[in-house]
């Protein structure tokens, strides 16, 4: 039972972290009734264009973080990005404040040495051999170790920021380089993972509500230096492959314990399902799922949060979704295309209004539905390709 937002009796749900994921949980938080905050590192962020009231904050800035949830007193701090001052968290969460998942959750999932070390050394599930490194002649000798080709990636990043994969001796020093570059911290602690050829990647999305753990059908999805173009849903898989991904998805999320939504994150090779990240919170490739389930992982998300039962989850359509990526860095421009895109077949497009382009920034989304998974990726690729951005001079 709670009041209206912006009264006494207001429930209120704080995110860290604004992004286009954010909107839409804040979106499906109103729907429900509750009064919502944003948090980011920018102004005029999506979720903050969608929230009651929003902060602009270093999101590792402990000390600010803390001053905006002193000031609010959220029921529920939502973490919305990987990188923030997790440490604050466990405090809040000490204090009485309610982290979702956990505060835990999120400081392991922030560091990709926390949950690869728990997966891997603690649960003993399979995951691609790896080593971690501090500096470039550990990096040259984990690549011994491993082996060639291996993926080199900064312990805290994502969306494949400062990520490489390195395929001969001469590459080393670059990928070192580059994951320097591309942290979001200014640790310089880096993960060296073999080179896992899959046959294809899926995100399980998992929920841990009053109602249990309940799972999505598998996305199936496409990456490009790391981050994501394409997905679709279900992926076809064999019911052992099923029952592989559901074992691994409940080991881990039973582990990292709370109410909400994750997203694992996993490769199917010839040999088995392997783990490789799981996000405590709605994931970038599930966003299809605004398409094709009666229930949003947005919608999922707050419903276990808010402590709602989720008794059903219902695969209304096969479908994908395809993105739109800036390739300059602007702020002034206008993006196109959206009459054409609509003019598609079961099509949606979600135009996530950030206020600036970077290189590789997902601005769009293009969401299909068909009668079949190569219908939809299909239709939505074309979507996507449909939309443009003008930048001005
Ligand atoms: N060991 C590996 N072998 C082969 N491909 C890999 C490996 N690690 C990562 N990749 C590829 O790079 C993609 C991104 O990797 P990962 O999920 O670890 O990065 P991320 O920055 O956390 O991305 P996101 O934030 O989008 O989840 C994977 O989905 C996969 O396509
Ligand atoms: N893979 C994680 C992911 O997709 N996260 C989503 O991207 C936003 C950051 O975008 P930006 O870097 O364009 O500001 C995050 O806030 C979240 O919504
Ligand atoms: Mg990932």
């Amino acid at each position: 039972m709670y009041g209206s937002p912006l009264s006494s009796q207001a429930r209120k749900m704080l995110l860290l972290g604004s992004g286009e994921l954010g909107k839409e949980v804040i979106l499906e938080a109103q729907r429900l009734g509750v009064e919502t905050i944003a948090v980011d590192r920018y102004a005029n962020a999506p979720a903050m264009q969608a929230a009651h009231r929003y902060h602009v904050a270093d999101m590792l800035d402990g000390a600010a973080i803390r001053r905006i949830i002193e000031e609010e007193r959220p029921d529920y701090i939502v973490p919305e990005i990987e990188a923030i001052a997790t440490e604050t968290l466990l405090e809040l969460e000490q204090e009485g404040f309610r982290v979702v998942p956990t505060a835990r959750a999120a400081r392991l999932t922030m560091d990709r040495e926390g949950i690869r070390r728990l997966a891997a050394e603690t649960l003993g599930l399979p995951t691609a051999p790896y080593r971690f490194a501090d500096s470039l002649d550990e990096l040259k000798t984990a690549v011994k170790e491993l082996g060639l080709p291996c993926v080199i990636k900064p312990i805290m990043s994502s969306s494949g920021k400062g990520q490489s994969i390195c395929r001969t001796e001469e590459d080393i020093e670059a990928c070192w380089e580059y994951a320097m570059e591309g942290g979001r911290a200014k640790k310089q602690r880096i993960i060296v993972e073999g080179f896992v050829t899959f046959e294809s990647e899926i995100t399980l999305l998992t929920i841990r509500s009053v109602s249990g753990t309940s799972f999505c059908a598998p996305i199936g999805h496409v990456q490009k230096d790391g981050d994501y173009i394409e997905s679709w849903q279900p992926h076809a898989m064999t019911i052992e492959q099923i029952k592989e991904a559901e074992h691994i998805a409940q080991r881990i999320t039973d582990e990292l314990g709370g109410h909400g939504l994750y997203g694992v994150e996993l490769f199917i090779t010839q040999d088995g399902v392997l783990f490789s990240e799981v996000s405590p919170r709605p994931h970038d490739t599930g966003m299809v799922t605004m398409a094709t389930q009666d229930l949003s992982e947005f919608a999922l998300h707050v419903r276990a949060i808010l402590g709602f039962p989720i008794p059903t989850i219902r695969l209304l359509s096969p479908g994908a979704s395809h993105t739109l990526k800036a390739d300059r860095e602007h702020t002034e421009f206008n993006i196109g295309g959206v009459e054409k895109a609509l003019a598609l077949p079961n099509t949606q497009v979600r135009v996530f209004g950030k206020p600036e382009t970077k290189v590789g920034r997902r601005m769009a989304v293009a969401l299909s539905t068909a009668e079949d998974v190569e219908q939809a990726r299909e239709v939505a690729r074309q979507a996507a390709e449909s939309l443009w951005i003008e930048y001005k001079q």
